[in-house]
């Protein structure tokens, strides 16, 4: 049962079917590696909630299996979540009470914490997250992004080896949302390991070193961002009346990933000659309209893997 790995989270054939009948994560293998910070990308409604709040051991799978730095879930939980900082919905913080002392009250609730240096862990907690200002001020006057970086906050209240953020920037202001992407990246350097959910494209390419992405369910594409980018960046786009003689050029040029896409075929470039790519078709009796090398970049890419565009703003 247990998902043998040296991965911070890992999962196979992860599933989850509400008792509605929504299939809402279709058999997901996740793998992030330690220190990266994994940007899992997709739009609204994608699954991305539903498979960070079963890596937690919030909610059952209907299928498959999850591990979380290198625990069973929900098995493990007990061993696995202390290690972990999560920001999912927000944790249950009282309106009526300070930043401050919701903290505290969080912090008090973990038995395994030393009682003595509480107001140091708060304090440095909301220092983090550029809240010792507002520190005072009752949580229900606080706005959206403080809302969120008090969660934030509560997940850092100790050392963790990995952090997971369903979007975490969501609500955030301009400055909020630099503020918290610094965090991360700050954490990130200090070895932390980041799952963050995203439908920023932008977001994840700013802050992110492998990529994740969702569309309905289902995980379309998972890899380095810089994997990503040569993907996205050279793909060959051949037009022509016989698209399955081309493709069959391209399959045997060994062109990865070659689709056929009438009137024409496409594959991704990699490190093949344009030239040469053109040269074998024609050799080939291909009648070749169109030829380019497709270098929108990772939108384009996306577009393609999901059929949607992506909130490019933020
Ligand atoms: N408790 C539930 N019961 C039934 N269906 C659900 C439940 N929770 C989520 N869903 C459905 O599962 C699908 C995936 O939802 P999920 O919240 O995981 O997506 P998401 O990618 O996190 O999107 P968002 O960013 O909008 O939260 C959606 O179609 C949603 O309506």
């Amino acid at each position: 049962m247990t998902v043998a790995t040296g991965l911070a989270v890992a999962t196979e054939g992860l599933t989850k079917r509400f008792r509605s009948g929504q299939l809402a994560v279709d058999g997901i293998d996740l793998r992030v590696p330690h220190g990266a910070v994994y940007g899992f990308l997709g739009p609204n409604g994608s699954g991305k909630t539903t498979t960070i709040r079963m890596l937690l051991g919030l909610l059952r799978p209907t299928a498959g299996t999850a591990s979380l730095l290198g625990q069973p879930m929900p098995q493990g939980a007990a061993l696995a979540l202390p290690r972990v900082g999560a920001l999912v919905e927000g944790p249950a913080f009282h309106p009526y009470l300070s930043g401050w002392h919701n903290l505290m009250r969080l912090d008090a609730a973990d038995r395994t914490a030393r009682a003595s240096a509480a107001e140091d862990r708060v304090r440095g907690a909301l220092d983090r997250v550029g809240l010792a200002a507002a520190a005072g001020k009752r949580y229900r006057h606080y706005s959206l992004g403080m809302r969120q970086r008090l969660g934030i906050a509560a997940a850092l209240l100790r050392p963790r080896e990995l952090l997971v953020l369903d979007e975490p920037t969501n609500g955030l202001d301009p400055q909020g949302t630099r503020e918290v992407r610094g965090l991360l990246v700050e954490l990130a350097g200090a070895g932390t390991t980041v799952v963050l959910s995203s439908h920023l494209l932008s977001e994840v390419e700013q802050v992110c070193t492998h990529v994740g992405v969702m569309h309905r369910g289902r995980l379309v594409a998972q890899d380095t961002l810089a994997g990503l980018h040569a993907r996205g960046a050279s793909r060959a786009v051949v037009g022509t009346p016989r698209p399955a003689v081309a493709a069959a050029v391209l399959d045997r040029l060994g062109l990865a990933d070659v689709v056929v896409h009438p009137p024409g075929a496409t594959a991704e470039l990699g490190d093949h000659a344009p030239q040469d790519v053109v040269a074998a078709l024609v050799h080939a009796d291909v009648p070749v309209t169109e030829f380019r090398v497709s270098g929108a970049g990772l939108e384009d890419l996306f577009v393609s893997l999901t059929g949607e565009g992506f909130d490019v703003n933020g």
